[in-house]
């Protein structure tokens, strides 16, 4: 295993990015990140203040500006669920090593999620989860190296089928 490479979980809210990331960082003795966090601290608010103040739109672009900003070598990276909106943000974490998609069924995501309306979701006030689903299954796929469906298996499955897809793939 190369000692600075970096694995980046992406998925909708609720797929399980920022729990798994950290059970993974702590499996594979790497540092953790979640880029949510970065966002919070380095504007002093919550992501739903943010997009209450400006828009969600504002959200994506600090979010982007976050990642691209970020030294990320040697971490398990957690990303927002929007990541995917910022070509140069999705390159930039690419360099650092494979990109997971945790994917989940539409009812699985609802059944985990309660606080849709206040999570602070960045999506046009006119989409609904649905909508937002649809709209970025196409962006999680396209920017994966590799895809864990994560219906119906604990976290320590989703952890398991995560890094043994990896080492079909060459990689950690
Ligand atoms: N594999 C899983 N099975 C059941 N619940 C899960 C799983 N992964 C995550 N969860 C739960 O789903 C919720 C959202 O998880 P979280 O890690 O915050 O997702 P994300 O960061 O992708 O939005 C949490 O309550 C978490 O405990
Ligand atoms: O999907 C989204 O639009 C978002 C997901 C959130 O992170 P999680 O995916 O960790 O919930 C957070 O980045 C922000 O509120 C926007
Ligand atoms: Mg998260």
């Amino acid at each position: 295993m190369n000692q600075l490479q970096s694995i980046t979980l992406i998925g909708m809210p609720g797929a399980g990015k920022s729990t798994i990331g950290v059970l993974l960082a702590k499996e594979l003795a790497k540092d953790f990140v979640d880029t949510d966090v970065l966002i919070q601290v380095r504007e002093q608010k919550t992501l739903q203040a943010i997009m209450d103040a400006t828009d969600y739109l504002n959200l994506r672009r600090i979010e982007e500006e976050v990642i691209l900003a970020t030294d990320l070598r040697n971490h398990v990276i957690a990303t927002g669920g929007s990541a995917v909106y910022g070509d140069a943000g999705m390159q930039h974490l690419k360099a650092y090593g494979p990109v997971v998609f945790l994917s989940a069924s539409l009812a699985e995501l609802q059944r985990r999620i309660h606080n849709y309306a206040s999570r602070g979701i960045a999506r046009s006030p006119d989409q609904s989860f649905d909508d937002v689903f649809a709209e970025r299954n196409r962006l999680y796929r396209h920017y994966a190296d590799i895809t864990v469906e994560c219906d119906g298996k604990n976290q320590a499955v989703v952890i398991e089928e995560l890094l043994s897809q990896l080492a079909g793939v060459g990689q950690f």
